[in-house]
């Protein structure tokens, strides 16, 4: 197997994102914050934006999935084949792209998307993220090197569940294709742990430990739901 895939195999993989507007938008940060979670056990590190994964490329020794986020509606993971090449670009080895049927806006395949990107850098791994089990399937026929269930509940095809989408990830595990990596909605160690249980090949975990606003809202609103009934 290749090598990066195999560091990653049976572990926890953490998502360090933030986004525009908030205070941890910054490079340094993120990086902190990744090599944080690495001294906590993280075998990977999911990072997004060019800024970021230079960053974080310098400073980690784990594999690193790298994505830029372009919009948020519609193909908004590392759409285009210009955006896989400069994610590639960074160092990152893993590139994540939008591994859903939907079209491209630059309108190119998935399966030219991801051609294109090892055309240019023939080392580098693809990880599309999925919607469906049927994206999944199409990803495998595109070239992908591993699926990710990362978004099973928004693209309108899977509804958007409370904890990881179980069902899907039963599916495309099934397939027996290629390595799954369960993201999405992973909020407690138990869920990780289930994850790996139903046959996934490593889990990525982002909010439940790097998004401090949500984690924080999820208490606040805890608090503010017992005053209100007390
Ligand atoms: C749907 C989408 O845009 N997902 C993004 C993909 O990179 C991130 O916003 C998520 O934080 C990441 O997938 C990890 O998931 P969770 O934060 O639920 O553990």
């Amino acid at each position: 197997m290749n090598p990066i895939l195999e560091r990653l195999r049976g572990g926890l993989i953490v998502s360090c994102q933030a986004y525009p507007g908030e205070p941890m938008l910054d490079p340094r940060t993120m990086t902190q914050i990744a090599l944080a979670a690495v001294e906590g056990g993280a075998v990977g590190i999911r990072g997004k934006g060019l800024d970021d994964l230079r960053a974080m490329h310098a400073a980690l020794d784990v594999p690193l999935i790298g994505l830029v986020k372009v919009g948020h509606d519609g193909v908004f993971i590392t759409p285009t084949l210009a955006d896989c090449l400069e994610v590639a670009a960074t160092g990152a080895g893993i590139v994540a792209l939008d591994g859903t049927r939907r079209p491209r806006p630059d309108g190119l395949s998935l399966a030219a998307t991801i051609s294109g990107l090892k055309d240019a850098h023939p080392d580098v791994l693809v990880m599309a993220d999925c919607g469906s089990l049927a994206d999944a399937e199409a990803a495998v026929a595109a070239g992908a090197d591993v699926l990710g269930t990362t978004l099973a509940g928004y693209t309108g095809e899977r509804p958007k569940t409370e904890g990881p989408d179980w069902e899907v990830v039963d599916q495309i595990v099934a397939l027996e294709a290629l390595p799954v990596l369960v993201e999405g909605r992973v909020h407690f160690p138990e869920q990780a742990a289930e994850a790996m249980r139903r046959g996934a090949f490593a889990v990525v975990v982002g909010t439940a430990i790097t998004h401090p606003t949500t984690l924080t809202r999820w208490f606040a609103d805890a608090v503010g739901g017992a005053a209100a009934t007390a």
